[in-house]
């Protein structure tokens, strides 16, 4: 019996798995259907093994190379469940008696090795994602060169073979460089604000253009929130707080990623500046005396410098006024929409099967996109990002996390729910970004409008 019908890699997918895994699991749900031992164990297994027939045909023929690692032991697993569903098939009630506990060990051991093909399928198969994106793109190409003659060529996104591009060293700045770069912060320099604080834009010394990220201080959140600051407590509490982490986060994170869709890291700058401030014991003035000023260690300065992106976000082009209106060149066809969802899956498939150990970004978004002055795409913000080290994970379906952060309408619902962070949560994401850009509506609008079609 074939498990699937007119999966055309066959042979392929013997390869990398190292046996006729159609075979295989004909076999196994065979055995299961006759099993007289441990039937309710055989048909669980049998029914995750057939789940991993639905879902290898999305494999795509050449996954990354740590994919092919990973499938490489599927032969294996699925060799020791029929093996074990088989022998669930004979031998008398008194034998299997005395095997009785260890035959659910095994029963436990082979299900939580075919769990993880299971996890792991669905991002091998975001690699399907973009390949699907890709035909789309190429049918839409294809159309528009046979309006526009033969002489048409095909665009560079989908001729290029490697999208991985050096990014050079990153560089740490004084802060006089970044005051002299950003005119000494000043207001005509903000291009935006976010949760970590202000953006400038800066021309540095070298005349190359970056976007300054300045992580706000106890100063500004007390100014911002009218905090009052009873005592030490707080700026303890402020220091090992969410920016210093989402700061870290993005140092630790970017500099290993080099990707032509993904934002390019400049630098940083962190500085242990003193500022002369009038001390509050400060002695009464004397006549002819200055006052005495005395040397108080101030909050250090964060900063993070990009790479400048001259074109705005995702999320501006698709819900600001130039969004419906035929001036940006985003939404001015379908091409071109699908081609920025090309580059972002493109982004996310490097995040999720190139880099070592996989990166969740855990804050996909369409705002997290930013388009440079080619209109190239380029993935940003990594401050709630997670190296995902599977090898080191108990659980490799998911890890608990107490403190979900991202973005409402693009957050997964395990994830959002129960804090269950997986680099899936980034297809979800990426999925949200796809519906967002295919049919022009915010996110939570799509969320809404789900919602409703689920009552
Ligand atoms: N490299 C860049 N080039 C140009 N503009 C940028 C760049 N990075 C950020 N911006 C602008 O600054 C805005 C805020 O940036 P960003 O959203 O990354 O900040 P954040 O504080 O990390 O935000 P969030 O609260 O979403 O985490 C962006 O919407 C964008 O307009």
């Amino acid at each position: 019996m074939a498990v699937w019908a007119g999966l055309g890699q066959v042979a392929t997918m013997a390869k990398l798995v190292g046996a006729d895994v159609g075979g295989l699991i004909s076999v196994i749900m065979q055995a299961a259907l006759t099993a007289r031992q441990n039937r309710k164990e055989c048909e669980q297994l049998a029914r995750r093994v057939l789940m991993i027939a639905q879902l290898l045909p999305h494999v795509p023929e050449d996954p990354a190379e740590a994919a092919q690692q990973q499938l490489a032991g599927l032969g294996d697993t699925l060799r020791d469940a029929h093996e074990l569903v088989v022998s669930c098939q004979g031998r008398s009630a008194a034998y299997q008696f005395v095997m009785a506990a260890r035959q659910a060990e095994r029963f436990r051991e082979v299900q939580s090795r075919i769990d993880f093909y299971l996890i792991l399928f669905p991002l091998i198969s975001h690699i399907g994602i973009t390949r699907r994106l890709e035909r789309i793109y190429s049918i839409l190409v294809q159309d528009d060169s046979t309006r526009a003659g033969p002489s048409s060529q095909l665009p560079r996104l989908l001729q290029e073979s490697t999208e991985v591009v050096p990014h050079g060293i990153q560089l740490e700045f004084t802060f006089g460089e970044i005051m002299a770069a950003t005119n000494n912060f000043s207001l005509d320099t903000v291009i935006g604000e976010g949760g970590f604080g202000k953006v400038y834009r800066g021309r540095l010394h070298d005349g190359r253009e970056v976007a300054v990220k300045r992580m706000k201080t106890l100063q500004s959140r007390i100014l911002e929130e009218s905090i009052f600051l009873h005592s030490g407590t707080f700026l303890q509490d402020f220091h090992s707080s969410d920016l210093l982490e989402e700061f870290r986060t993005e140092l630790d994170i970017l500099p290993r990623l080099q990707h032509k869709h993904i934002i390019r890291l400049i630098g940083s700058c962190v500085t242990t500046v003193s500022k002369e401030s009038v001390s509050a014991t400060t002695p009464k003035k004397k006549k002819g005396l200055l006052t005495r000023r005395r040397k108080e260690p101030e909050e250090p300065e964060r900063l993070i410098i990009y790479e400048y992106m001259h074109n705005g976000t995702l999320f501006d082009h698709l819900h600001l006024d130039h969004g419906s209106s035929s001036s940006s060149p985003v939404t001015l066809s379908w091409k071109k929409r699908v081609e920025v969802l090309l580059a972002v899956s493109r982004a996310i498939e490097h995040l999720h099967c190139h880099a070592n150990p996989p990166i969740i970004h855990g804050d996909t978004k369409s705002a997290n996109i930013l388009f440079d002055a080619n209109w190239v795409p380029h993935v940003s913000d990594f401050g709630s990002s997670v190296a995902w080290d599977m090898a080191s994970k108990e659980d490799y379906l998911w890890m608990q996390v107490s403190r979900v952060v991202g973005t409402i309408g693009y957050l997964a619902p395990e994830y959002m729910a129960h804090g269950r962070l997986s680099p899936r949560i980034d297809v979800y994401s990426l999925g949200v970004v796809i519906l967002e850009v295919l049919t022009g509506k915010m996110a939570r609008e799509i969320f809404g409008d789900l919602l409703i079609l689920d009552k």
